[in-house]
């Protein structure tokens, strides 16, 4: 029996994939597995069962990673399931920094008395003009899941797109369309674009990478977006930026103190991810992540820990160890159960950066002094047992 807790609402379609040996928990210390989507876990006291965190969604700054991989927690995101949903966003923020469309919508609501209306509207209407985003340059920084998706469709659009991404994946690489310009500086992307729009992670290298010498080069009047995080900013610059006009418009899908009223500032509270088919996505994705790695020890897009996957262990049975990846693992880990005269059947072992995963597949029953064993060995974090 599975236990699990979910910290913020999950789709119910990625609920009902959870066989009846999964039951839900009302305390989170007493679960094997988490379901999250943005609640904020870093001063969470995990419990001493808690083998996964599932984060139904692609951004991971709200779970404290190498916590996790010390505590033998793996964590997994759901790459490039909602990854639609915020496309189709800012496609939306373009059109609304590039038309007054909030602007007249207003209007209409401010004069909805006026019986005049139909007339009055085609007077009023030079204060909303705007311009088309058509023959417009547009920069994307991050050519991931959602920046290609991005680029592709401003592409169809009718702009001259610039992407920049210098860790591009090949699963990107053969996605991006080629008509997409490579960028081979980021500066290159601040200085030609009229639209530049952010879609990194927020790490230590990308925090704050639009600052204030960012914004000095990029041309007067550029528009730009933000989907990504809050902290991809310094909220200070962008703000001097709006005020000078130097910015036109910062779209952004994160309110904070200093944006929220600032003109030229269009807020949105963060609804990339809120379609009926992205939630739906990332939780059926989260659910089958979790899943497999409770019962079968597989990992399957982990962001704490290499992918690792030995499918179903059939009659054999599963010993996983999450370790630091360091000389000598191996050989110790052999060493015991040799020691026990136990039989291999198959076996991998992956790393990634400080940490490894070992899974071994045995052909017989696995004494409770193995794992005893196995857990003294120095650099070992968790060891499980699938019988
Ligand atoms: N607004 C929302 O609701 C919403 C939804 C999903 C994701 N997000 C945010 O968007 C981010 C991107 O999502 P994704 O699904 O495209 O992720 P992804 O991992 O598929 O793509 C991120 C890309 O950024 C690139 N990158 C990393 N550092 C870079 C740098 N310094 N310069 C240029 N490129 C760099 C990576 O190589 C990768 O290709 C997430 O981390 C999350 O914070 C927001
Ligand atoms: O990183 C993400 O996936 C998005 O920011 C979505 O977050 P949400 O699941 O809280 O909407």
């Amino acid at each position: 029996m599975y236990k699990y807790y979910c910290f913020n609402a999950i789709a119910e379609c990625g609920l009902a994939n959870l066989s009846e040996d999964f039951v839900p928990v009302s305390d989170a210390k007493d679960a094997d597995g988490i379901l999250v989507r943005s609640a904020a876990l870093h001063e969470l006291e995990f419990g001493k069962n808690l083998k996964v965190i599932a984060r139904a969604g692609a951004g991971v700054n709200n779970i404290p990673l190498d916590r996790c991989a010390e505590e033998g927690i793996v964590v997994f995101n759901t790459p490039g399931a909602n990854a639609n949903g915020v496309k189709e966003l800012v496609i939306a923020g373009m059109l609304l920094a590039s038309r007054d469309i909030l602007g007249g919508i207003n209007w209409v609501q401010e004069n909805e008395e006026d019986g005049n209306i139909a007339k009055d509207a085609e007077k009023a209407k030079k204060a909303f003009a705007g311009c088309e985003l058509e023959g417009k340059k547009l920069g994307v920084i991050g050519l991931g899941a959602i920046g290609v998706l991005v680029a592709n469709a401003a592409q169809h659009l009718g702009m001259d797109v610039y992407g920049y991404d210098p860790y591009l994946s090949v699963e990107s690489a053969w996605k991006i369309s080629r008509g997409i310009h490579h960028a081979r500086t980021v500066d290159e992307i601040y200085s030609e674009c009229d639209y530049i729009t952010i879609h990194v992670p927020a790490l230590d290298s990308t925090k704050g990478m639009i600052d204030a010498d960012a914004i000095s080069l990029m041309k007067d009047g550029v528009v730009v977006l933000n989907f990504a995080r809050d902290v991809l900013v310094n909220s200070e610059a962008v703000v001097d930026g709006l005020v000078s006009g130097k910015i036109k418009h910062y779209v952004t899908d994160f309110p904070t103190p200093e944006i929220a009223g600032v003109k030229g500032a269009i807020v949105i509270p963060h609804l990339g991810a809120s379609t009926a088919e992205a939630e739906e996505n990332c939780a059926k994705m989260a659910v089958k992540e979790m899943r497999n790695y409770l019962e079968y020890g597989n990992i399957k897009n982990s962001v704490n820990y290499p992918n690792c996957d030995m499918g179903y262990p059939g009659d054999n049975k599963r010993i996983t160890l999450l370790h630091h990846n360091i000389p000598n693992m191996i050989g110790q880990i052999t060493g015991v159960l040799a020691k026990d005269n136990m039989n291999i059947a198959d076996m991998s072992n992956k790393s990634k950066g400080s940490y490894a995963y070992t899974m071994i597949d045995v052909d017989s029953d696995i004494p409770e002094s193995v794992k005893k064993d196995l857990e003294a060995i120095d650099g070992i974090l968790r060891v499980r047992i699938l019988n």
